[in-house]
């Protein structure tokens, strides 16, 4: 079945008409963890996540069985401003290592039961350097968009999407300062490590692309102006998903960024998301903030590649196995309060 987006605008109309979460189902659920073996509310975040779940599922499922983890790369033209610690070929190279189950992303998924997809897109094109064009013209925005929405296994039941793609940091930091505002510096962090000077160097370039760019149109035409392949193959990603009614688990501050605007472009579209982690990379807690989303774990991760997401692949599982396995008080004979 080819489910392609015909056109931009029928991205942002299908965007704007999503179906939402399933209050029947998250009522039941709520009532489920009342009666089970335990005092109410004791397994704290658990419990909403179970109420969660099963709501954007609908109906009575209740184990996670088949989670898929997408992981997406491009390159950038801004990499040639020097804003990495590391040169644009590692991008292709990291390409073949999770070809190869060398990458940390591989263990993860491994671990945590996931399938994992690698989706190269145009490496040997890196979008235009956005501090002189804009990255991406509609047809480039339009076909990673796709690339995003076509990855999405139609039968998993959670999904994670993860990036690869030197210089992305730069990309993530001016979407969210076009889209937030507040200043360059809130947003710049040191990605794969840069030096003072090179943070220096980061943070103007930044602030040159948000100069040019900013202002100039919804979440959608910023995420062509300042973002790049990989970030917009996530946002399509993410949208597939809200269409299948697959919950969706944010990873760091470059996914974060890609999911910012989707929200620019229609409110409530991350109502099927929850954020994985908090990435060690600096603009990511104020991003998640604004986003009104809460992280699941804080491991002073700051990698990309789906790592922190996918880690909390395993906290979602439990708090389903919770919900599903776990005997009710009459069921165990456990005097209730
Ligand atoms: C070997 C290696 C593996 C990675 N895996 C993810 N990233 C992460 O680092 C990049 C973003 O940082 P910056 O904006 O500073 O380039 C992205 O590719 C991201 O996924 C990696 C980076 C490197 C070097
Ligand atoms: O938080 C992230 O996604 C991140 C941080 C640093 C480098 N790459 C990715």
């Amino acid at each position: 079945m080819t489910t392609s987006l015909a056109s931009l605008a029928e991205f942002r109309n299908l965007l704007r008409s999503m179906p939402e979460c399933d209050a029947e189902a998250m009522e039941e659920a709520r009532a489920h963890n009342g009666i089970l073996t335990k005092p109410p509310g004791a397994l704290g975040r658990l419990e909403d996540l179970a109420v969660w779940y099963r709501g954007w599922r609908g109906g009575p499922q209740v184990e996670i069985a088949s989670p898929q983890i997408i992981v997406f790369a491009g390159n950038h033209g801004v990499a040639a401003r020097g804003v990495s610690a590391f040169p644009a070929e590692v991008t292709a190279q990291m390409v073949a290592n999770f070809q190869h189950g060398g990458a940390a992303i591989n263990q993860i998924a491994r671990v945590n039961g996931a399938t994992l997809d690698v989706v190269p897109l145009a490496l040997d094109k890196p979008t235009q350097d956005f501090t002189v064009a804009s990255a991406m013209t509609d047809a480039e925005l339009l076909d990673a968009l796709c690339a995003g929405w076509d990855a999405v296994n139609s039968d998993a039941d959670l999904l994670v999407v993860g990036e690869m793609g030197i210089a992305n940091t730069t990309s993530a930091a001016a979407l969210a300062s076009a889209l937030l505002g507040g200043g360059s510096r809130f947003w710049t962090g040191r990605g794969t490590g840069v030096d003072d000077a090179g943070l220096l160097l980061k943070t103007k370039v930044v602030d040159e692309g948000v100069a040019l760019h900013a202002d100039h149109g919804d979440g959608l035409e910023t995420l062509r102006r300042l973002g790049g392949r990989e970030l917009a193959a996530m946002a399509g990603a993410m949208a597939r998903a809200r269409q299948l009614r697959i919950p969706v688990i944010l990873d760091g501050f470059i996914c974060c960024a890609a999911a910012l605007c989707l929200v620019r472009t229609a409110p409530g579209a991350l109502d099927h998301c929850v954020a994985g982690h908090l990435s060690a990379e600096s603009g990511h807690r104020r991003l998640l903030g604004a986003m009104d989303k809460e992280p699941l774990l804080e491991l002073n991760l700051r990698l990309g590649e789906g790592s922190g997401a996918g880690l909390a692949i395993g906290i979602l599982k439990a708090a389903l196995a919770c919900h599903a396995g776990m005997a009710t008080f009459a069921e165990a004979g456990v005097s209730d309060a």
